[in-house]
Formats: structure tokens, sequence, C-alpha cells
């Protein structure tokens, strides 16, 4: 089992795996191994498993600080953030359910304004936009519904039109089973998963909109095992996420080639860091903390749907801990990719959902999380990537309107 102890013997590692390969990926690999490295270096912790209660102070979330970043980021948006006008929807999505993943309080004023502010982003012929007035695309709709969901309040999920809704889904259907992002517009892997789960969420007939659809994604897994945006393209997380939970909502899990998907979801976990990489000879970033991480949940849940034994959980929980709370936290608020870069909304919003998995994994294996047990987090149903509380208020609303 990994712990930080083990990290301190890394520069040896780092020192003799100098290959003499200086090829840009290289160069930047060993430039990131060495400041978390350094991150390790400047905490000064005991041996977390040696001694059962080590003093992991530095490792606490800094739930506080967490939330404020979020909040602010709600009320009043910096204009570093004006090229995201298109996914401002989005944006609502991230910020909240990282609040919610982080348990934290969202103010009566703030549920009011995101409300009202997708509904402004609704779409008169159903689905939403990025922002007030944007054409309707799959993409924001499955963010502003899953923000609404995620705000647990009958109010938000009132506000969702669920007539045009379905009109949109179903207008957004290909023939070839896929699904178009929005009218006429590209087809791929996201479009297929946003509208499945968007469907299901709001408890909208799931099986109107399936045909086809599990066998277009299935053209979609490579020959490494996961899967790429579109029939023979590179094996991603982002898509290889998607794919599994479509497949995971359609109950068309077996039509997958499990053996060499497991192969290379356990292989993205990168030795050094912990964290995982999105694809094959790429470098970590914490965003795939769910996108990869999330995969292994849903395949121990098809596993037991299915009777079938699979050891679960097979990666590195605590590894995957000790890369966010060691690389990804900000102790000015927020959550990044890596030690270097800036936090944003979107990292925080991953990074948090793959931490609450990991935590879910540790803890089942020796009861212990990184930082002890108050850096609990929410758990989060990681089909829709919205906290299971969220989903299950969800659930009966929608079975009663
Ligand atoms: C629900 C929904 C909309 C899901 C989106 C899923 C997702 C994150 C897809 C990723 C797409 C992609 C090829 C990124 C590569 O970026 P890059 O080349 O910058 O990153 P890399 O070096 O890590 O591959
Ligand atoms: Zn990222």
């Amino acid at each position: 089992m990994a712990s930080p102890v083990q990290f301190r013997s890394f520069n040896e590692k780092y020192e003799c795996n100098d290959d003499g390969n200086f090829s840009f990926s290289s160069t930047e690999q060993k430039r990131i191994e060495a400041m978390l490295f350094e991150n390790y270096n400047s905490l000064v912790l005991e041996p977390f498993e040696s001694t059962g209660d080590a003093d992991l102070s530095e490792l606490t979330i800094l739930r506080q600080k967490h939330t404020a970043y979020l909040l602010r980021y709600l009320k009043n948006c910096p204009s570093s953030y004006a090229t995201l006008d298109a996914s401002r929807s989005w944006m609502c999505y991230w910020a909240v359910n990282a609040l919610k993943i982080l348990d934290a309080e969202i103010p009566a004023d703030v549920v009011q304004n995101i409300i009202a502010f997708l509904k402004s982003c609704e779409h008169p012929e159903g689905g939403y936009g990025g922002g007030p007035g944007q054409l309707a695309h799959l993409a924001p709709t499955y963010a502003s519904v899953m923000c609404l969901v995620s705000l647990q309040n009958e109010e938000a999920l009132k506000s969702i039109n669920k007539e045009t809704l379905f009109k949109f889904l179903k207008k957004c259907k290909h023939e070839s089973g896929g699904f178009y992002m929005h009218e006429g517009g590209e087809i791929d892997m996201r479009s297929a998963y946003c509208a499945l789960a968007t469907c299901e969420v709001v408890g909208l007939p799931l099986e109107q909109i399936s045909e086809g659809v599990a066998e277009w994604i299935i053209s979609c897994q490579s020959y490494e095992g996961g899967f790429g945006g579109e029939p023979y393209t590179e094996a991603h997380g982002g898509y290889t996420f998607c794919a599994v939970a479509a497949l995971v909502l359609l109950n068309r899990f077996r039509l997958a080639d499990m053996e060499s998907l497991l192969r290379w979801t356990t292989r993205r976990q990168m030795k050094y860091e912990g964290g995982f990489q999105g694809r094959t000879n790429k470098l970590v970033d914490g965003c795939y903390s769910f996108w990869q991480g999330a995969i292994f949940p849903l395949l121990d849940g098809e596993m037991e749907r299915e009777g079938r034994s699979l050891e679960k959980g097979l990666f590195e929980a605590r590894m995957l801990e000790e890369y966010i709370l060691v690389g990804c936290q900000s102790i000015h608020g927020g959550f990044k990719d890596k030690p270097d870069k800036p936090v944003d909304l979107y990292h925080t919003c991953y990074v948090l959902s793959g931490l609450s998995i990991a935590q879910k994994y540790s803890l089942a294996r020796d009861g212990k999380i990184l930082g002890g047990d108050v850096n609990i987090l929410s758990e989060i149903n990681p089909v829709f990537n919205v906290t299971v509380t969220s989903e299950q208020f969800a659930k009966e609303y929608f079975t009663s309107h």
C-alpha cells in the first residue's frame, strides 16, 4: 500500500530514471514529478500507516477556502472567464456540485439566482444553451439539468420543462444510433452520455431514445480497451467514462470487452504521481481522478449486478488521495490539474468528485482516509456525478411530477 513515506524515497527513482529521453512529454513528466516530490518534502508528515493517527493536518481539505472560492465565482466571475461565455451553465454545475460534495451550505439568494439564470438559458423549443439566448446544445443541457438536480431543491426541479426537454433529446437522435450535440452538429460519445443521463435523471422514458445507441458506443471501443469519442479514434478517459456510464444507463454493459477495458483503465493510474492520465503517454491531470476514477465504481456495480466476481476497486485509492491533496489543492481555495497550474471551476468539480470516489474505496479497504475523518466528502453517484442525496431527492420528486 502506498504512503507518503514511499514517496520520500522517490528521489532515488527519479535520479535513476533519467534515460536520456528528452521529448517534450518526458521533460514535462520529470518536471512534474520533481514538483510533487518537493511538495511532499515541504509537508512534515509522520508515516500514515505506521501510527494510524499521524499528523496529516497539512493534508486537510480546506473546506472554508474552497467554499469561499466557489461562492465567489458563482456571484462574480472574473473577466478571465469571458471565453467561457458559452459554458456558463457548466460553471453553475461545476460550482454547485463541488459545493455539495464539500457539504457546504449554498445561501438561498445564490440558489434563487442559479434557478433564474438557468431558466433564462432554457431554449423555448427545449434543452438549454450555455447562456441566455444561446443555441440548445446537449452539453449545457446536461450541465443545467445536473446543476438543478444537485441543488436538491423542489423549485429547481420544477423549473425544468420536461416536455420540451424530451422533444429536444429526440431531435438530437441520429440514425446511426448516436446523438447530435445540437441539431446538425457533431456526433460523439459526449452527446450519447449527456442525452441518456439527462433523460434518466428527470425520469423521462429512456427506451424511446435508446435504439442502436449501445451498438454505436461499442463501435467506439478501441484496440487499447478504452473508448474514443467516435469510431476508430484514440481511447481517452473522458470518452471512456461517457461510454461506460451510458452502457450502465442502458443496462447493456455486458456488450463491452471487459478485459481490455479493465486493463486499459487500471494502467492509466501513474505509479509516481498516483493520479490518472487521460490517455497513453500523456501527463497526469487531476480531472481524470473522476473521468477515469468513476469507471471503477461503475464496473464494480455492473459486476455485482450480474453476480460476476471481480476484486472491487482495482486502483490505488490512497495514491489518488495523495496526488489530489499533495498536488492539486490550492491553499487559497480551489483545485487544479497539477501543482503548477492555476485553479479553475472545472478541475475543482472533477478533482473533488474523484476524491469522493477514492475516499469510498479507501474507507472500504482499511477504514481510513487521508487527512482523517474531517476530510470525509459527500458520496457521489458516479453515473451522473451528482451527490447520492441529490440524485435520490430528484428520483423521488420525478416519480410524482
Ligand atoms: C460529459 C462530458 C461533456 C464529458 C467530456 C469528457 C471529456 C473530458 C472528454 C475529453 C476530450 C479530450 C480528447 C480531451 C483531451 O484534451 P487534452 O489533449 O488537452 O488532454 P490530455 O493531454 O490529458 O489528453
Ligand atoms: Zn484536466
